[in-house]
């Protein structure tokens, strides 16, 4: 993030398990989250030299600000666009046009508002047989990536950005369900038997690829789910999330518990 000023602090990870200890950052509330979230994710894009920033978004309610901010006068010509390709860390097995879709969230609320070439933009595929279309969406992430093997000190995203559910879900990795124990593929089916739909996810290592994780958590109803994971709980998804670069939690007062 921007600077390491007052406003960040070292998360209380609790060792002995596989949360990476990351950085805290916590704002007075969702807008400035939002706020600092544009700004950061833009200075991370404009400052990649080699190569497409690679850039994997999340869906559900929490960055629907975020995603405004970006399509807004103040971000509209200054986000680098052309240069990032997009993808999608999870996506409800729903058409593009359905209300739940996360494609359809990103598009309503920032990619229709944009300069974005088309073929920067990745939707996972939603129709069809679910295990193809996870398999289709990795092939789509090898040709950006170039090459079907990760390799550690060559990340697959520059960001990876990640909700955090209130039943400890994220991305669409959701507790109990096998995807948690997958270690090679980089796309993933998930049937949550709490959560409606069937889903397409990233996984552990793919998301281990990358620069960055940033969580994105406001409100008061993730402080439950966040004090699990910051405990340490092995039982919830979030708490396995590592990456080769930085881990960002990036939250609200509320959800920090202040
Ligand atoms: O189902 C999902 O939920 C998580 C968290 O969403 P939020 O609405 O609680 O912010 C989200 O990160 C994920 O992309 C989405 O598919």
């Amino acid at each position: 993030m921007e600077s390491r000023n007052s406003c960040w602090e070292k998360p209380d990870m609790t060792a002995g398990h596989d949360v990476k200890t990351g950085a805290m950052v916590v704002l007075p509330d969702a807008e400035a989250v939002a706020q600092h979230m544009a700004k950061w994710l833009t200075a991370q894009a404009l400052a990649k030299k080699d190569g497409p920033f690679v850039l994997a978004l999340s869906g559900g309610s929490t960055p629907r600000r975020l995603y405004q901010i970006l399509a807004s006068a103040e971000y509209r010509d200054r986000f680098p666009w052309a240069k990032t390709q997009f993808f999608f860390g999870d996506e409800r097995f729903v058409p593009e046009s359905d209300a739940a879709s996360n494609y359809n969230m990103v598009e309503t609320e920032m990619l229709a508002h944009v300069k974005v070439p088309p073929g920067n933009v990745h939707p996972m595929p939603t129709s069809g047989d679910p295990v193809q279309a996870a398999a289709q969406y990795q092939a789509e992430l090898a040709a950006v990536y170039g090459g079907k093997t990760l390799e550690p000190g060559r990340p697959l995203f520059d960001v990876v950005m990640l909700g955090l559910g209130d039943n400890g879900h994220t991305a669409s990795l959701f507790p109990r369900q096998p995807v948690l124990e997958e270690k090679k593929l980089w796309v993933s089916t998930c049937v949550p038997d709490d959560a409606p739909h069937t889903r397409l996810t990233l996984t552990y290592p793919a998301i281990h690829s990358s620069r960055h994780v940033v969580f994105m958590l406001a409100g008061a109803g993730k402080h439950e789910a966040f004090a699990r994971v910051r405990a340490g709980d092995p039982a919830e998804p979030a708490s396995h999330i590592t990456t080769e670069g930085e881990l960002i939690w990036l939250m609200d007062k509320a959800a920090a518990g202040q």
